[in-house]
């Protein structure tokens, strides 16, 4: 079973060793060919080369494990398929909706909010086309960068679509034409998510998307409809609704931001999206849609049931989540099984049944995060290598890149709450932080939940300007099992953002002072 936790402390004692007839690295291993019996059968000319390692899937999860197994010695070969490296984060995902996020606002708070200041700005015109290319060289640069990490460190890209021949053994379907095979003494599958289509609506990425077509609109929609209200639902809708359009999130639970958002943070980034023109459908199910003609049309009705209601759109982006992706990896040649939500099993060593064989990322438990598949990636290689890895799964920091900005880390106030634990609270508004202030960026606030007997800490959750590298400091604090008065007594640099944070630590323990 895969453990949602694998502390520290206790990860070396209970590891055993792997299995050795199928895990047979050296530190220095030597380079050699072996006759593949399926590859001759194949009718290739030459024998598949054998490495210590093969990762199936070039994005985060995939391309961190390249690099972290190649500095560590390993002979190693990376299959993608989708012709460049990153993956879903750096094409497609983290990387062009951040830019997006960025200079959409860039453009809105040009447009609302500088005569205040005291900047007088003459007509300001949106050109929606070079803020696409502005995205697409920012993701060009670092996706070739992966490519030179790759060289740097003695990675074999192989570009192409693999599939298990056998359970060493994949074939790969050349992205230039042809095919190839490599043989892995170590394989690692890192195959992502893709989005969760919504039934009876056809995707064609123009008028009906995910957030695939969202980061490439040619135009800015009048209307748009967004089926979801989580994280890409509102970072999207955040990007449209900024550039001008009128944007409509449904969203089936009774708030915004996924479940794993603490509710009254929730609240709080509804309440300023809402004043930003966003508008919400709260326990609110889409029932139907009908995307014939030029307008779509989405048929809604209360979560419970009740009155059907038709809303029209010109885009209508469906974020309703995302699912493991392991279409024609062949698993089913090698005896492997996913869950009932399409889930790579796995033991807490990233193992599935068939030891050689691990999986990581987005494509099996846990977050669909580009850090978490980060963390798993390096833990992933350091089990081969060491026999130990580590990924504290109580201590995985979310951010949703709005503005302002939600961060959270731990456990929020509910879950809490449903766990029996006695908690306390202690929030601090921006409102009445200097920084914040000076900067006219005042909405928000930092809340601190924790254990009321030992004062260790059980999550932060920030709604507010730079939360997402504010975070940062919250899970260094979890991560060491810091109580709120640890961080209360911690110096912090006046004037910041991050005393707000300081604050909310202090009004958990005893009393804020500027509030
Ligand atoms: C719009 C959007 C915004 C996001 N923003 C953030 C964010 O800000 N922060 C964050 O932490 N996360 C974000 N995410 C989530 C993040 O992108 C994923 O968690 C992350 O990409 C997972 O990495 P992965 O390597 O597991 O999978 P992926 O990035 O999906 O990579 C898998 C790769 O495997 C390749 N592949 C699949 N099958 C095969 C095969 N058979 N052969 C060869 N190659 C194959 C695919 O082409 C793909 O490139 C966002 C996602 C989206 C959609
Ligand atoms: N900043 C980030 O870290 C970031 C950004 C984008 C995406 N991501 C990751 O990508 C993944 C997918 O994001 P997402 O926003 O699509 O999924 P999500 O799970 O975050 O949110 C989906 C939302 O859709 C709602 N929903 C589901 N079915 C519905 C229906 N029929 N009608 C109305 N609402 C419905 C759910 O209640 C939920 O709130 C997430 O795991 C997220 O972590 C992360």
């Amino acid at each position: 079973m895969f453990k949602t936790l694998v502390p520290r402390a206790a990860s070396r004692p209970i590891l055993r060793p792997l299995n050795q007839a199928n895990n047979s690295f050296r530190a220095t291993p030597s380079t050699f060919f072996l006759i593949d019996r399926s590859h001759a059968r194949r009718g290739f000319a030459t024998p598949a080369e054998e490495k210590d390692l093969v990762i199936i899937g070039g994005g985060v999860a995939g391309y961190v494990a390249a690099i972290k197994a190649g500095q560590e010695g390993l002979k190693v070969a990376c299959i993608e398929k989708r012709g460049a490296l990153g993956g879903t984060c750096l094409n497609v995902g983290c990387i062009p909706s951040k830019s997006l996020l960025n200079n959409s606002h860039l453009y809105h708070q040009i447009l609302h909010d500088t005569k205040n200041r005291g900047i007088e700005v003459g007509e300001v015109k949106l050109n929606l086309e070079q803020m696409m290319k502005a995205k697409d060289t920012s993701v060009a640069g670092l996706t070739k960068g992966v490519e030179f990490l790759f060289k740097k460190n003695n990675v074999e890209y192989i570009k192409g679509t693999g599939a298990f021949a056998d359970e060493h053994t994949i074939a790969v379907n050349l992205v230039d034409g042809g095919e190839t095979s490599v043989r892995g003494k170590n394989i690692i599958i890192a195959t992502g998510s893709e989005a969760t289509p919504f039934p009876g609506l056809n995707i064609d990425e123009k008028k009906v998307v995910t957030s695939t077509g969202a980061i490439a609109l040619k135009a800015v929609p009048k209307k748009m409809l967004v089926i979801g209200g989580g994280i890409i639902g509102l970072e999207m809708g955040s990007v449209w609704s900024r550039l001008g359009a009128e944007v409509t999130v449904v969203e089936f639970l009774g708030q915004i931001g996924g479940p794993g958002m603490d509710a009254e943070i929730s609240k709080s980034i509804q309440k300023i999206l809402g004043k930003q023109g966003m508008k919400f459908k709260l326990n609110t199910k889409v029932v139907k849609g009908d995307d014939s003609g030029d307008i779509v049309k989405i048929n809604v009705e209360a979560a419970k049931g009740g009155k059907e209601e038709t809303l029209e759109a010109d885009v209508v982006l469906v974020a309703i989540g995302r699912r493991p992706y392991t279409a024609g990896l062949g698993l089913e040649n090698i005896g492997l099984e996913v869950d009932k939500r399409g889930r790579i099993v796995i033991d807490q060593e990233y193992r599935t049944k068939l030891p050689h064989i691990r999986v990581i990322g987005d494509c099996t438990f846990g977050p669909m995060l580009a850090h978490k598949a980060e963390e798993e990636a390096v833990a992933a290689v350091e089990f081969i290598t060491k026999n130990y890895g580590h990924v504290n799964y109580n201590a995985i920091p979310s951010v949703m890149y709005t503005h302002p900005e939600v961060a959270w880390v731990g456990q929020s106030e509910a879950e809490v709450k449903e766990a029996g634990i006695k908690y306390k609270t202690g929030t601090f508004p921006f409102s009445a932080n200097s920084r914040a202030k000076t900067n006219l960026d005042t909405d928000g606030m930092v809340k601190f939940v924790a254990d009321a007997e030992t004062d260790r800490i059980l999550g932060i959750h920030i709604v507010g300007p730079n939360a997402g590298e504010m975070i940062a400091e919250g899970t260094l604090a979890l991560e060491y099992g810091a109580s709120t008065e640890d961080v209360g007594r911690t110096s912090h640099a006046h004037p910041t953002l991050s005393e707000a944070f300081k604050e909310a630590a202090m009004a958990t323990y005893g009393k804020a002072i500027h509030y």
